[in-house]
């Protein structure tokens, strides 16, 4: 029999039982599951990570839906759990969603909810932050600092690339990967190559609309080229950033071959998931070439680090923090549980995931419909006509 976990309860009398996995940042998420008549159960467990059982205990014989996160295994066992206690809806707090069995939700009929757009642009900051600190060592120079070597400016010290006229390659240029092509190109009048399985038609029209108004003012121009493979980017990239989805296409994407296809003096940025890269050729890779460079703000087996990656000064790295603003993460939890909430109420799934700032308006209430759910074909859900 699994342990109990510690709860914090709101509004304990309320008709529809709704669980939060963890406390999540603001109480907008909160109030509006109370103001729809929902008893909220928080769990306060301090683990970091739940496991199955701690969440089967959570759920118990009672819940309309759950508030989960990317740290939990949505399995078979879950979902099954979650319709025995009559629940029909079940939301990531993430945008990601590869740690939910797609497939057990839809045999369960559980809607699956996530968090698209409202951390778009700081995902996209985060990645350029760590392309920055990687381009200039930073993390390096200030280790440097503190440690009291400093004695005094040097031609030769901590030498970095310069991004301007370099090329920035973005494997996976959706909604992340095009904010952060974006950003690259007009913050540093970098050129562009991408490879994604679409076209990305809004980006390629930004930077060409970009790159006449730096000819018109005189300066040198900035293009795109939307490559025909992965290795072709590779190739031509000084900086690659990666932001594809985790599925079966991507796990291992960058890998020892892959790497080796790269320019020796690269750098390579990861802010989608740990396994789209082999960390174990990664870390080789950065042993051979001590100028090639990484940020990596995800891991394969996080929270872990493939041994050695620690001790390369080559790598900076981060711990998944690169949704983590106050006004994404509170968002984040805002969709979540207007995800479980939408389905609870019976409304209809939001017709464009790409455009979710009607629910994250706090001076009006949020549209009556389910902000992001992925698997409204399977389950055929209605779809908002607002
Ligand atoms: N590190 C972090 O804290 C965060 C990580 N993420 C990760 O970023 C991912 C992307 O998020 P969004 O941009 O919102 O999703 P998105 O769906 O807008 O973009 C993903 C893109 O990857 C492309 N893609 C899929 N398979 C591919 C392949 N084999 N090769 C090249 N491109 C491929 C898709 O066509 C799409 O354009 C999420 O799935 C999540 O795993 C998202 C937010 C925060
Ligand atoms: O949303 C996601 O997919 C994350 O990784 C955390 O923001």
């Amino acid at each position: 029999m699994a342990k109990p976990v510690s709860i914090e309860v709101w509004n304990p009398n309320g008709k529809y039982r709704v669980i939060s996995t963890k406390p999540m940042p603001g109480t907008r998420w909160i109030n509006l599951l109370i103001e729809q008549d929902c008893r909220v159960e928080i769990c306060t467990e301090k683990k970091t990570i739940l496991s199955v059982e701690d969440i089967i205990a959570l759920i118990g014989n009672k819940c309309d839906g759950v508030i989960g996160q990317l740290t939990e295994d949505w399995g078979d066992t879950l979902f099954a759990a979650l319709s025995r206690a009559g629940g029909k809806a079940f939301s990531n707090m993430a945008v990601g969603y590869n740690n939910v069995d797609v497939n057990a939700a839809n045999k369960c009929g559980v809607a699956v909810g996530n968090t698209p757009g409202v951390l778009t642009e700081t995902t996209a900051e985060l990645a350029a932050s760590l392309s920055l600190a990687a381009a200039r060592r930073i993390v390096e120079a200030d280790e440097f600092m503190r440690a009291g070597l400093y004695d005094g400016w040097l031609p030769h010290l901590f030498v970095g690339n310069l991004l301007k006229g370099q090329t920035v390659g973005v494997i996976g240029a959706g909604r992340i990967g095009s904010a952060y092509a974006r950003m690259m190109v007009e913050g540093f009048k970098m050129n562009l190559i991408y490879y994604d399985l679409y076209q990305a038609t809004r980006l390629e029209k930004f930077v060409t609309a970009y790159g006449e108004f730096l000819k018109s003012n005189g300066e040198q121009p900035v293009y795109w080229k939307r490559a025909s493979s992965m290795d072709e980017v590779l190739r031509e990239a000084d900086v690659i950033s990666l932001h594809p989805v985790l599925d079966k296409t991507t796990y291992h994407l960058i890998n020892k071959e892959s790497l080796a296809t790269m320019k020796k003096e690269a750098i390579l940025v990861n802010c989608s998931r740990g396994p789209v890269v082999d960390e174990v050729a990664l870390v080789e890779h950065l042993k051979q070439n001590p100028m090639f460079r990484v940020g990596l703000d995800v891991f394969e087996d996080e929270p872990f680090m493939k041994p050695g990656l620690a001790e390369m000064k080559n790598a900076v790295v981060v711990p998944h923090i690169a949704s983590a603003s106050k006004w994404t993460r509170e968002g984040m939890a805002t969709l979540a549980a207007l995800n479980v909430l939408g389905k609870i109420k019976g409304y209809p799934v939001w017709g464009n995931p790409n455009q979710v700032e009607p629910f994250l308006n706090e001076n009006a209430p949020p549209p009556a419909a389910c902000p992001s759910i992925v698997n409204t074909k399977a389950l055929g859900l209605p779809v908002s006509k607002l």
